[in-house]
């Protein structure tokens, strides 16, 4: 819509072709139309979202709205950053969340005060805009608090195998906000302490004025593929038989196409072509990572791999077959029992990258045979 408008607006100066005039209008018709249609399906579903972005905003902004929020929300806990999670009674885990009231005796009987639910952060909202907020409880005795709160605490990277990617998501925000606030009590510049606003979405160093945000740092993920093969590589800090794509930080100054050739060149010594955007997502680790993801290519003539081994302990071409075994048999505890290769849990920006992959490759081979 906006491409034909502009178009229009552009061609508005000079003389139009009389052709071209009603072929403009007919692309413009065929344009409303599209987008009335989009604009229709968007206002159905938005209404509530815009409601809860504005409340959402709100309860970031005015500390005391904040304050009143937490009184009837549902909080999540950390113990030393790993999230507790339940098991329902059908045996599915989830992130448990507690009603602020009912979190406040269960406090009291670990033995801390009921108003330590104060220093919880602001994390989003439920559907039904129900607050929900994030709470570290390292200080209190681990095992007391999960005999009270029915549940256990589990490691983040474990429980990604064990929850939904939904919750998976929040768990994550959860911990990275929690590991944000313990790491930048200080300020760079003074050396002062800094104080949170009650939602937790900025610092302020009251010497220097300086506010400081929650940060993440841009990293590329690439997927590489010579046409029927794809690149996957592990670190040797990866847990055994795990493999993800190639990824790595950008550099100061660095565009993202820029980062994924540099990266693609460093650790595996191929030159990429094709880069195609899949998507994006925020990853906890190691501080909070933006990850940018995309697909690209080599020239299938010029596949041999010269792996940096100062970054990487392998990589490998992997065939269709070895990727989709590898999808449909995910490992449910990959430390404990790893198989020989699998990839990163169904979450993670790198199993979508594999995924999108596999079935365009199958896609591939479908139309081949039919052809
Ligand atoms: N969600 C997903 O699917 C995936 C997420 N990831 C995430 O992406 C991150 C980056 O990928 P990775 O391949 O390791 O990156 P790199 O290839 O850039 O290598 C990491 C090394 O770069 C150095 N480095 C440079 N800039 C930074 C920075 N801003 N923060 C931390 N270290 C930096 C560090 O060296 P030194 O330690 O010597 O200081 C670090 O060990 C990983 O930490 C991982 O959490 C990776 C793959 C899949
Ligand atoms: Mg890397």
């Amino acid at each position: 819509m906006l491409f034909v408008t502009q178009s229009f607006e552009s061609n508005c100066g000079r003389l139009l072709h009389p052709r071209q005039f009603i072929v403009g209008i007919l692309a413009m018709l065929q344009s409303f139309k599209l987008f009335n249609n989009c604009n229709l399906v968007f206002s159905r579903s938005c209404s509530g979202y815009v409601s809860r972005t504005r409340y959402l905003m709100r309860l970031k902004e005015d500390d005391e709205a904040c304050r009143e929020a937490l009184k009837f929300a549902n909080v999540l806990l950390y113990h030393k950053l790993a999230p507790l999670l339940q098991k329902t009674r059908s045996g599915v885990c989830k992130v448990a969340s507690f009603k602020t009231a009912d979190l406040k005796q269960i406090l009291e009987k670990v033995g801390k005060d009921k108003h330590f639910i104060n220093e919880s952060f602001l994390l989003g909202c439920t559907d039904k805009s129900e607050p929900q907020f994030s709470l570290e409880v390292g200080e209190v005795e681990r095992s007391a608090l999960e005999q009270e709160c029915r549940g256990t605490f589990v490691d983040l990277r474990k429980a990604f195998f064990m929850i939904t990617p939904s919750e998976s998501a929040l768990a994550a925000k959860g911990q990275a906000l929690l590991r944000w606030h313990q790491t930048n009590g200080f300020c760079s510049a003074t050396g002062q302490p800094t104080t949170r606003n009650q939602s937790g979405s900025f610092r302020v160093c009251q010497s220097s004025g300086i506010t400081y945000y929650p940060k993440m740092s841009p990293v590329v993920i690439v997927l590489v593929s010579d046409g029927s093969r794809c690149l996957l590589a592990r670190q040797a800090m990866f847990p055994p038989g795990m493999y993800s794509a190639l990824s790595g930080f950008c550099d100061m100054g660095e565009s993202v196409e820029e980062a994924l050739h540099r990266e693609v060149a460093e650790e595996v010594g191929l030159e990429v072509e094709n880069l195609q955007y899949s998507g994006s997502q925020h990853w906890p680790f190691p501080q909070s990572s933006f990850m940018l993801a995309c697909h690209a290519t080599v020239n299938p003539n010029k596949t041999q791999v010269n792996i940096d081994k100062a970054e990487l302990e392998d990589a490998r071409w992997f065939t269709l077959e070895e990727i989709t075994t590898a999808l449909q048999n995910p490992p449910r505890n990959p430390r404990e029992q790893p198989p020989v290769f699998w990839v990163p849990p169904s979450y993670a920006i790198a199993n979508q990258l594999i995924r999108e992959w596999a079935n365009q490759q199958q896609l591939l081979r479908s139309t081949h045979r039919l052809k």
